[in-house]
């Protein structure tokens, strides 16, 4: 028997069906639909332009879609228990540069409907969170380009919401300070706290989210773990590059009779086992082949992408 149980479907933190957004001719969002579960870090995985920002646009009531359904918690996404609920950090720093750290979380507090001892703490949680203790007298325009995205992300969730957008906070900042916004969200997975991160990093979508939706074009064109998808696309193979000295000519003869190909430099081939390097090693030098370096490319996110689009991540 079917059983269906509402109160399970009601709770999970967001529920996207059939969202469509167009500006003019551009169709920027084009009937994605996705679900982020409790505890849950959901990652969009795209390039530029794919329609990640508009997407979360969506979801924070900044753009009308034109057609599709959002539900946060359960509840429309227009209502007030939704609004409630949802904290945004959008790409575009959003802050006063006039006014200090601490008087821009003040600011936001109270905009969010915060006050008294509530509004201290949560002050005070935040300067912690974002490690701006030290600077929480400093005006905005003093500070560094990694502390104002710390803020901004501060400034996002100081109410506490039980779900976050994060459409990437990582654009334009240093290493060091990238590291500091992951440790920021590592924090908050541990409280288990429901978010969604934009991203058109790879190596970020993997550290940081539970399932990945690869976007392109405005559309989900995979999604769940990162092991799932790579073994989707790749089953367990894995490439093997071997920069070959082709003195005699006969390194594509080589590599075809092993189901590889040859590029005039590079012997490319698909293996199942590591172990099959070994046998390839062999191979070369009884075919009086020079093997200058050999690299064993096991497939990750981006091969993922370029194995569904033919195009890099990045382009
Ligand atoms: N307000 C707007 N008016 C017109 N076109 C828009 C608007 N916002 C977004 N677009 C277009 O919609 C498409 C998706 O853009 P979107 O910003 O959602 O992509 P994205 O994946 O977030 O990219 P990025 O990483 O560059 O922010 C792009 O072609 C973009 O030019």
């Amino acid at each position: 028997m079917c059983t269906y149980n509402p109160v399970t479907m009601s709770a999970l933190p967001l529920r996207i069906d059939g969202l469509v957004k167009r500006f003019g001719q551009v169709t920027a969002v084009d009937g994605i639909s996705l679900e982020v579960r409790e505890r849950e870090c959901l990652g969009l995985l795209g390039p530029n332009g794919a329609g990640k920002s508009t997407t979360i646009r969506s979801i924070v009531g900044r753009v009308k879609p034109d057609a599709g359904t959002v539900q946060i918690f359960g509840s429309a996404a227009e209502s007030r228990e939704a609004r409630a609920a949802i904290g945004w950090v959008p790409q575009e720093i959003a802050l006063y540069p006039l006014l200090t750290c601490r008087e821009n979380l003040d600011s936001f507090g109270r905009y969010q409907g915060l006050s008294g001892n509530a509004l201290r703490d949560a002050i005070t949680w935040c300067l912690k969170w974002a490690t701006l203790e030290d600077r929480a007298g400093a005006p905005v325009k003093e500070l560094s380009g990694g502390m104002k995205r710390r803020l901004n992300m501060a400034c996002g969730l100081i109410y506490r919401p039980k779900m976050v957008l994060m459409d990437e906070p990582t654009v334009g900042v240093d290493p060091q300070s990238r590291n500091h916004i992951f440790e920021m969200i590592e924090a908050l997975r541990a409280e288990g706290m429901a978010i969604i991160y934009t991203t058109h990093y790879m190596e970020e979508a993997e550290r940081l989210c539970d399932r990945i939706a690869i976007i392109d074009h405005g559309k989900v064109i995979a999604s769940g773990t990162r092991d799932d998808l790579v073994h989707e696309s790749f089953g367990g193979r894995s490439d093997v590059l071997m920069r070959i000295k082709d003195a005699k000519g006969q390194s594509a003869a080589f590599a075809a009779a092993r189901g590889g190909t040859f590029d005039g430099e590079i012997a490319h081939f698909s293996i199942e086992q590591p172990t099959e390097i070994a046998g390839l090693l062999d191979g070369a030098s009884k075919s009086g082949l020079e093997v200058i370096d050999v690299v064993l490319r096991r497939p990750n996110l981006e091969s993922v992408f370029l194995q569904l689009t033919g195009r890099d991540l990045r382009e």
